[in-house]
């Protein structure tokens, strides 16, 4: 009997379509599969299995009826918690959030549950997405299910950890500064960062409103390409959504897979991402991967983008700004919890002050200050002013590199997964793991990561970083399932096929190596 767990979402969903499988066998198998290594992976705060159950039954009940439902119908789906639910707790890491259901669900959750897929429950994050190693959320880590000592990234580590554990084939992140990409790096799979405006935020609890983008994640890029095509779209809900009207992300995907779909592509390296402070074996993997592109036919040039040294300072700027006037909304009467001062008079500056001070944890405090102290009289011009004129120039050097080529590439993040506790005490190092991401986001513009391998020095995941020009998304994933078969063919295997170290039993018996 096939483990329904094991399977893409894509190959999942010819046994739903064929009547071969139902929705409700491939839900239950994945519920299985949760209860069996959750407490050891903790990707999920929340696990819907009565609900989840119920969706399964229902889209049975329609296919039985002969009704046509998309490629997605009956495939389960894993949730980030900053997605707000109206039948599942909305965290999105926080305490002050604690047990808050809220009256809608964000505009990508409505969209998932009318294309019938199945929301298994919501996944951990660092507290309102601020982190890279979902150590900052306040229900403790998540842990990588390639090695359980140590972090899968962040802030959406528990939708990749999910998504590489099997417990879900698909999920939804959100990225700001590389949310997306960089977990899904480190634990293998693939992630991708829409453009600016591409789908829609109504209902994601928001960090940083101009960085912002919620995008999928999966083991394959052809899977990633169908929930992106479930995403994407015009929300009149949603001021800064794009009015455009987005070729089929599933049909891209597909023209990568025929021969010479990488002949004369151009592609661009970024100096300024893939250089000193990189792990060797992250080096080393991307550049044995470029040296396969250019066997395949593809163009490399090396790109500067002198103004990505400022990328992360600008965005530790920006986004603390943005993030303090955003998170004022968490005043102890609108949402969640309430906490009174311990004596003295009940003035709602006190209850305010008291349930923040209990309900934000350090990460999001030394943001909120960072941010008004940025923003303050006198200092406005000098941080943010100047962090917003550092992305005008970020952007003009994306814009005068992809005059000369079509896709940029970069490693994902500078190191494998880390372990716990190594970059807690110290948050430049752990701003710096965003190096590479961030410069997307100052931009708008799209980027996927996809494996690229494990490193030798440690058997752990490497991701590969393809960006493209604003509203090119399709063009990640024609050259992302491109890249995708070239390394199968390459390896002989996918990266998680490798994982029997990620099988229910052996899953923690970790034997490294490289691929
Ligand atoms: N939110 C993100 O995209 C993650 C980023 N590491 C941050 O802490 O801001």
């Amino acid at each position: 009997m096939t483990d329904l767990t094991r399977l893409s979402a894509a190959d999942l969903s010819i046994l739903l379509t064929s009547g071969a499988v139902s929705s409700v066998e491939a839900t239950q198998a994945h519920l299985d599969h949760i209860a069996a290594v959750d407490t050891d992976v903790h990707a999920f705060l929340h696990v819907a299995g009565a609900s989840a159950l119920a969706a399964a039954a229902a889209v049975d009940a329609q296919r039985a009826a002969g009704a046509v439902l998309g490629p997605l119908a009956g495939v389960p789906i894993a949730i980030k918690d900053v997605l707000a639910t109206r039948d599942m707790p909305s965290t999105a890491g926080s305490k002050i959030l604690e047990g808050w259901i809220p009256p809608y669900d964000a505009t990508v959750v409505r969209l998932v549950r009318e294309a019938g897929l199945i929301p298994l429950g919501k996944t951990n994050m660092d507290e309102f997405a601020m982190g890279s190693s979902t150590e900052f959320s306040a229900y403790g880590p998540t842990h990588n299910p390639w090695d359980l000592d140590r972090i899968p990234g962040g802030s959406g580590g528990g939708s990749a950890a999910a998504v590489s554990a099997f417990e879900a084939p698909l999920a939804l992140g959100s990225d700001t500064g590389g949310s997306i990409r960089q977990p899904a790096a480190v634990t293998g799979s693939v992630g991708v960062k829409p453009t600016y405006g591409g789908v829609s935020r109504y209902g994601a609890i928001a960090l940083a409103s101009s960085l912002d983008q919620v995008g999928p994640v999966s083991r394959t890029v052809y899977d990633a390409a169908l929930l992106h095509d479930v995403l994407s779209g015009h929300d009149p809900l949603d001021s800064t959504s794009l009015t455009d009207r987005w070729p089929s992300m599933a049909a891209a995907a597909i023209a990568g897979r025929v021969d010479g779909a990488l002949t004369g592509v151009r592609i661009g390296v970024v100096k300024e991402l893939s250089g000193p402070g990189f792990q060797p074996g992250v080096l080393q993997r991307f550049n044995e991967t470029l040296a396969m592109l250019v066997a395949a036919g593809a163009e490399i040039e090396e790109v500067s983008a002198p103004s990505f040294e400022y990328a992360v300072a600008a965005y530790y700027l920006i986004l603390p700004a943005e993030a303090s006037s955003n998170l004022a909304r968490f005043d102890s009467v609108r949402f969640g919890i309430r906490v009174d001062p311990e004596e003295g008079p009940l003035t709602s500056e006190r209850v305010m002050a008291a349930t923040r001070d209990a309900g934000f944890g350090p990460e999001v405090k030394r943001r909120i200050i960072l941010g008004t102290y940025a923003l303050s009289a006198g200092y406005y011009d000098a941080y943010y002013g100047s962090a917003q004129k550092v992305r005008t120039l970020i952007q003009r050097d994306f814009d005068a590199a992809f005059e000369k080529v079509d896709v940029l590439l970069s490693p994902s993040a500078p190191t494998t997964a880390f372990k716990f506790g190594e970059k807690m005490d110290d948050p430049m190092a752990m701003y710096l793991n965003d190096v590479t991401t961030i410069p997307a986001n100052l931009a708008g513009i799209p980027g996927m990561s996809l494996p690229m391998g494990l490193a030798p020095e440690d058997g752990l995941p490497v991701g590969l970083q393809v960006m493209a020009p604003a509203k090119q998304d399709a063009r990640l994933y024609t050259f992302g399932a491109a890249v995708e078969q070239l390394l199968e063919a390459h390896w002989g295997h996918t990266l998680l096929s490798l994982a029997p170290k990620l099988a229910p039993t052996e899953m923690f018996a970790s034997e490294g190596g490289a691929v």
